[in-house]
């Protein structure tokens, strides 16, 4: 049977993406590995650590990886501690890899890699205003959430849970009540650990996934890739879809209407 046609591309900022699944590229254990991760997972929009990635003399860059591949470069400020240290990178990532898009992560504290709101709102209105698309990493708090769009956010993204520890979805309800509020693009980031975590993010409503320790740190990454294309894909059309409704008691499947005179003729 075909398959349902595709239609609902993820647009953000006027850019079209079929794919709805955004990776990340830290702790891979190698650039092949990655590479092959990345493309099973069929993404087309992959995130990359401005302050932590060395390029290497005679190694192909990931910059150069992602260009050959076709992936579009999402730089983030993972690593920095303040709203100042966080412009400054953004500032100094849209010199060297010249785009204005920017993953905005301010983190509170190396422990918890929480992020630290107040310098994510202050840092956001200083980037919107210098003509950045900031995309914000932020906690699964609606008020927040909307504050981050009020602010001129281009995409807004609640953690699941804590960035690497595979958790999954903490707080359901907040998420889904995030992705019903906002306008912008919600992209469910951090902390999902399987498949289903980024199909359940999918089927609450959020407009993408965004995840790397649970595909590079996989056993196989490429495999694990592969199951979040899926995933994110059958997420998202079963929120299209429509879930049923849940019930306290039982329900027939079948409905008794009409079938006696069936029977009777
Ligand atoms: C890649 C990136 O930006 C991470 O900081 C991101 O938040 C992903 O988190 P996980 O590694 O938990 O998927």
């Amino acid at each position: 049977m075909a398959e349902v046609a595709h239609t609902d591309d993820l647009v953000v900022d006027g850019t079209r993406f079929s794919s709805r699944l955004i990776t990340g590229t830290g702790g891979a254990p190698g650039q092949d590995v990655l590479e092959a991760a990345l493309i099973a997972a069929g993404t087309e929009l992959t995130t990359v650590s401005m302050r932590r990635h060395a390029v290497v003399p005679g190694r192909e860059s990931i910059f150069a990886l992602l260009s050959r591949l076709g992936i579009r470069l999402l730089p983030n400020t993972a690593g920095c501690h303040t709203a100042r240290e966080a412009i400054l990178t953004a500032k100094m990532s849209r010199e060297a890899v010249d785009t204005d898009w920017v993953k905005l992560e301010v983190i509170a504290d190396d422990e918890s890699l929480l992020p630290d709101i107040p310098e994510l709102l202050s840092a956001t209105e200083e980037l919107v205003a210098d003509g950045f698309k900031v995309f914000a990493y932020t906690n699964d708090d609606p008020v927040a959430a909307q504050r981050l769009e009020d602010l001129g956010c281009t995409a807004v993204m609640p953690l699941g849970a804590p960035i690497g520890t595979g958790q999954g979805i903490l707080n359901p309800h907040n998420i889904e009540y995030i992705a019903s509020r906002l306008t912008v693009p919600v992209v469910l980031d951090a902390g999902i650990g399987t498949a289903s975590d980024a199909a359940l993010a999918m089927e609450l409503g959020c407009d993408a996934v965004l995840l790397a320790t649970a595909v590079t740190r996989a056993q196989e990454p490429a495999l694990m890739a592969e199951a979040f294309r899926h995933a994110v894909r059958a997420g998202r059309l079963a929120h299209r879809g429509g879930r049923i409704p849940r019930r306290p008691m039982a329900h027939a499947s079948s409905s008794m209407q009409g079938r006696a005179e069936f029977l009777l003729g």
